[in-house]
């Protein structure tokens, strides 16, 4: 197992990654306030994984509420919360009831939000079950829920205890949703770490046949990029935006195709090849380095062309972006492999003949 820290002074909390940590129930007691937990999951996950971390809690006196929800980005909507509250208000559930998020970012973001926002707070704990959930949406602490309009657009930031990635979990995982995880991995190279993606395009087979050593490391790396940025910045008000790169396009594929039909991850991947664009229009990378991200895309089961919701559609999605100020969209563009900036001073011409080039019919 490895163990790295989330730097946030006293609401500092752990991540443990390694294989059969589900087992483990002795790396989750400390962190508990009561003998007694509510286990967010779905229909997806419960199947596989509900029982195990139930025996193993309950082997240790701890008492169980399962909340079993719908699977999907479509159910990640104010009506599932609410259900949660049902839930944990039925059970009479208390402020020391820490809520267990078991499943991929969904449920991540669900569990933390509904943890914000019960009782005013109460703990929660993170197990992330996808490659996507143990790289990037378990850690930080951003929460939330879609709206019609836009995704994420509401929710808190609230950090969980703890974060425990069982990387046995992901042999269960279709390759689609693996591939989708890797989105999120290869971001962290073209933002913070141009040697890392260099390591990314020599083992994109391994991570694909989910070679133990290779996941563990992207897995390690990944976190380890995402707790220093989140320990510098936690409620983004500079760098943690980079994390954001291919996301304000991604987020208007998500919500312009309806949530659900692409996979977040694949939204980014699309959203940074985008970006990867609009940067060598703007004469900050070159049309090798674009090539080297599409190829890694490709490689790692991902698409490197958007769907083609036309120029309009986009800018409307887009201007509902957090990262919006005074009305202008704020975009994370590269120069160059391993290194991101945030500007608003994009030509509308550049962003139209990215939007135009890039695209495939729907
Ligand atoms: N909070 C953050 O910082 C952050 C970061 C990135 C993404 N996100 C959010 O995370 C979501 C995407 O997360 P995701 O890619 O994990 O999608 P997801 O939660 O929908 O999971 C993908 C699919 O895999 C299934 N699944 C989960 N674990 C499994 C397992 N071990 N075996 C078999 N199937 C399993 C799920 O039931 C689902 O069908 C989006 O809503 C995105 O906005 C949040
Ligand atoms: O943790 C962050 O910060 C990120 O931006 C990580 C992203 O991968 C993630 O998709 C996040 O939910 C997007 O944030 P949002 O603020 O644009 O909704
Ligand atoms: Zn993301």
């Amino acid at each position: 197992m490895q163990t790295l820290t989330v730097d946030l002074g006293s609401r500092s909390y752990p991540i443990h990654i390694g294989a059969g940590l589900l087992h483990q129930p002795g790396l989750i007691l400390p962190h508990l306030a009561q003998r007694r937990v509510a286990i967010v999951t779905n229909t997806t996950v419960a199947p596989l994984y509900l029982q195990t971390l139930t025996d193993s809690l309950a082997l240790n006196d701890v008492e169980v509420v399962p909340i079993v929800l719908p699977d999907g980005e479509q159910y990640k909507t104010w009506e599932t919360l609410n259900t949660i509250f049902d839930a944990l208000l039925t059970h009479r559930c208390e402020r020391k009831t820490t809520l267990i998020a078991l499943g991929g970012g969904v449920i991540g973001d669900l569990t933390g939000f509904a943890a914000a926002s019960y009782l005013r707070g109460v703990p929660f704990i993170q197990i992330p079950t996808t490659l996507l959930a143990q790289v990037d949406s378990s850690v930080g602490g951003k929460t939330g829920i879609n709206h019609p309009l836009g995704k994420n657009m509401v929710g808190a930031f609230y950090q969980p205890q703890l974060v425990l990635a069982d990387t046995d979990t992901l042999k269960t995982l279709p390759p689609r949703e693996l591939s989708a995880g890797l989105a999120e991995v290869i971001k962290y190279g073209l933002i913070y770490d141009a040697a890392f993606f260099d390591w990314l395009e020599a083992n994109i087979e391994k991570l694909r046949a989910l070679d133990h050593d290779a996941i563990a490391h992207a897995i390690r790396r990944s976190c380890e990029v995402k707790a220093e940025v989140v320990a510098k910045d936690e409620r983004e008000s500079g760098l943690r935006a980079l994390l954001n790169l291919g996301h304000t396009f991604g987020h208007a594929i998500e919500s312009g195709m309806g949530y659900g039909n692409w996979q977040h991850g694949e939204a980014v991947a699309a959203g940074t090849v985008l970006a990867a664009d609009v940067s060598r229009r703007m004469g900050l990378m070159s049309e090798a380095e674009v090539e080297r991200v599409r190829i890694l895309y490709r490689q790692a089961g991902l698409p490197d062309t958007a769907p083609d919701l036309g120029v309009e559609a986009y800018m409307q999605h887009m201007g509902l972006d957090k990262k919006v100020e005074g009305g202008r969209i704020r975009f994370v563009l590269l120069r160059g492999i391993g290194a991101a900036f945030v500007t608003a001073e994009v030509p509308q011409a550049d962003l139209e003949a990215a939007l135009t080039h890039y695209v495939q019919p729907t």
